[in-house]
């Protein structure tokens, strides 16, 4: 069976992670026979074990050159294939991948979110169906700095610091303009309850039909 793989894209700090984990969960709760897996573009940033961590902090992380896109399209293919991949795991606080990989098995439905993904051709070649969440800027600056100080190691210097001179440009140059490809868009965030009722309402019946077929 074909798995139905959807894209959840948009700005740091949209939301995507809240809805995409909440979407797995309610999708698992109502069918647990369905298989569901999720993938996080952040763990394709590329790995930098070999490079000073001084250097690491200077890295443009919005920038589609900081993750290994290629990668992630090639495990998407391989999963839609029917067969298993190794995904990296990513330490945020480090800057780098670490040692150890997970194993993810082919599923019915392949849940991805990440900021970049609907800017590269190959990778939109992959998605059934991709969305945007289109959350304010000022509210997700606030939740990403909320976040970044709590979960990710930083200071508020830091996360000032990197708005200013990467998150904020190269969402107008690359994250913005991409939501053109989107096939639709999501409002007000990780907790829109009426989005994630119809987008996991599609995901149960996508997946009854297909078994149906
Ligand atoms: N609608 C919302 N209301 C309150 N907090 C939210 C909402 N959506 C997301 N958050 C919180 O904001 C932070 C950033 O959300 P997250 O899902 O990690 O965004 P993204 O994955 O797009 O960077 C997280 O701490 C999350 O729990
Ligand atoms: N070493 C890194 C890698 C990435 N980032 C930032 O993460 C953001 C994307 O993740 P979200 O969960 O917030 O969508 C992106 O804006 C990068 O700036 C980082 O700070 N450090």
């Amino acid at each position: 069976m074909q798995p139905f793989v959807i894209a959840i894209a948009g700005p740091s700090g949209s939301g995507k992670s809240l809805f995409a984990e909440t979407l797995c969960e309610e999708v698992r709760r109502d069918a647990p026979q369905l298989g569901v897996v999720l993938i996080k573009e952040d763990a394709y940033y590329r790995d930098q074990g070999q490079i000073p961590f001084e250097d690491r902090e200077k890295v443009n992380y919005d920038h589609p050159d900081a993750i290994e896109q290629d990668l992630l399209a090639r495990h998407l293919r391989e999963l839609s294939a029917g067969n298993a991949v190794e995904s990296p795991l990513y330490d945020y606080t480090i800057h780098s991948r670490q040692s150890e990989t997970v194993r993810i098995e082919p599923a019915a439905v392949i849940i991805v979110e990440g900021i970049l993904l609907l800017t590269d051709a190959a990778l939109r070649e992959a998605f059934d169906i991709k969305f945007y969440m289109d959350t304010p800027l000022d509210i997700c600056l606030l939740r990403r700095m909320a976040r970044d100080l709590k979960e990710r190691g930083r200071s508020l210097d830091s996360v000032t610091t990197q708005y200013q001179e990467t998150v904020r440009p190269m969402y107008h140059e690359f994250i913005r303009p991409s939501v053109r490809h989107a096939d639709m868009v999501i409002t007000r965030g990780g907790r829109n309850r009426v989005a994630l009722d119809v987008v996991r309402n599609m995901l149960l019946s996508v997946s009854n039909d297909e078994a149906k077929a």
